[in-house]
């Protein structure tokens, strides 16, 4: 027997979990899996919402039929297009001949050129609505968060949103489906992984639909995104994560990440962290680029104010790990942050330059002087390292606000 879950009493989850995959996107790792969520609704018309990616058709459609048993299904709603979600809308046309699939103008324009022609489109704009009996959907366009065709879907009697990708993570649902029932710490940072590397560029657009939903003034109850956890206790919560995440709000901390072959680099980023910490900073993470995977990195700086870079010259240029980092925050477009920099280089440099152009490209605030040693780092260097440390600790300092913890203190 396949696992389905009321979330109420014709609401039903019929998710699926991929613990195969190795990298999402052929790009993030996935260490504990991730969920493809679909939901159903089971009223006079029934409607499921996002399929699941294609090598998972089989279990899906079988939870599918389990509860509707020999009704048909009347609407698919394609709330996203990406393959891991659009993935099996064939497989359940196929299955259920009459399926409507709705979606907007863009929605059939991008499912055509994967798929091919497909039948019976319902096109819908923004603020249509679509009863199945007691259950009314409304459809918010919700463009550019992440793909240009995104939308969210709304239903009235329940309060729940459908929202695809946003508010959801990595993270296989291993047992518990609601926010209730998982250990949160865990999916936070895996939400937070998901949001920063794969929708935290579209950061304005993100603000545009928490507004366009907030403008509409309806009671959100229950938030069901296409993965990780559904928030039935705090969709608030999660909802003011987004809210802060795409403003760049961040928290008080300093991520140190470093390039270093030989561990001179490296000496440099464990004497500004204990710096930091004689100055009364908690949160202080220091990671070696080459061995945590970006996507953590990313995650972290999207999390703390402070960040502070360090490389060795590698063949005139960064170490390659911190360019891969660099090159990717450029895209990102992140704003707002204080920036240390330091590093390592024997000859005619390339690590410590390179870090400087990339501080004048992003326009984060730099703290202290760049520091470049010669081969090891030495007392001069080291009096410049402890010098950037104590400014950094100033200024965050200086922020603080006593007793206000900045997120939803449910989490943490
Ligand atoms: C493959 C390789 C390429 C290097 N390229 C440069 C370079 O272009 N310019 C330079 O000044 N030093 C270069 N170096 C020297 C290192 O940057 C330097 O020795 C540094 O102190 C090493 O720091 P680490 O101990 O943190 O790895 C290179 C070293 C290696 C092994």
């Amino acid at each position: 027997m396949l696992t389905t879950v009321s979330i109420t009493e014709h609401v039903h989850y019929v998710g699926v979990n991929d613990r195969e995959t190795y990298l999402f996107e052929n790009l993030w790792p996935l260490d504990q899996g991730v969920s493809y969520n679909s939901y159903l609704i089971n009223d006079e018309q029934t409607a499921v919402f996002d399929t699941v990616k294609n090598t998972k058709m089989n279990d899906f459609i079988e939870k599918i039929s389990s509860i509707l048993k020999d009704r048909p299904l009347d609407y698919l709603v394609i709330n996203h297009m990406e393959p891991d979600h659009s993935g099996s809308i064939k497989a359940l046309q196929d299955r259920y001949p009459q399926l409507k699939l709705v979606g907007n103008a863009k929605t059939f324009e991008i499912l055509e050129n994967f798929y091919g022609p497909m039948e019976n489109y319902h096109i819908v704009k923004d603020g249509d609505t679509l009863s199945l009996g007691s259950h009314e959907l409304v459809f918010y366009m919700t463009p550019m968060v992440h793909w240009p065709e995104t939308m969210m879907t709304y239903e009235k009697k329940t309060g729940i949103l459908f929202s695809m990708d946003a508010f959801g993570g990595f993270g296989s649902l291993d047992g518990g489906v609601f926010d209730d029932e998982v250990n949160l710490e865990f999916y936070m940072d895996e939400i937070r992984r998901y949001y920063s590397n794969i929708v935290g560029k579209y950061g304005a657009m993100v603000q545009k639909a928490l507004t366009k939903l907030k403008n509409a003034g309806i009671p959100i109850n229950i938030i069901a995104p296409t993965h990780g956890p559904v928030w039935r206790t705090a969709p608030g919560c999660i909802i003011d994560y987004y809210d802060r995440w795409s403003k760049a709000e961040t928290e008080e901390g300093v991520v140190i990440v470093y390039g270093s072959m030989y561990g001179n680099t490296q000496k440099m980023a464990d004497l500004i962290a204990r710096r930091l910490a004689d100055k009364g900073i908690k949160n202080i993470r220091i990671y070696d680029a080459s061995k945590t995977h970006v996507s953590y990195l990313i995650s972290d700086i999207w999390r703390f104010k402070g960040v502070i870079f360090g490389s060795c010259a590698y063949n005139t240029g960064l170490f390659p790990s911190m360019e891969s980092l660099v090159s990717k925050l450029e895209n990102y477009q992140l704003k707002d942050r204080y920036l240390g920099i330091f590093g390592t280089a024997s000859w005619s440099g390339g690590g410590v330059s390179n870090l400087n152009k990339f501080a004048e490209k992003i326009k984060w605030q730099q703290v202290g002087e760049s520091v470049e040693a010669k081969s090891s780092p030495k007392e001069p260097d080291f009096e410049k390292c402890i010098a950037m440390a104590d400014e950094m600790a100033d200024l965050l300092i200086q922020e603080r606000q006593p007793g206000v913890n900045p997120f939803c203190s449910i989490i943490y």
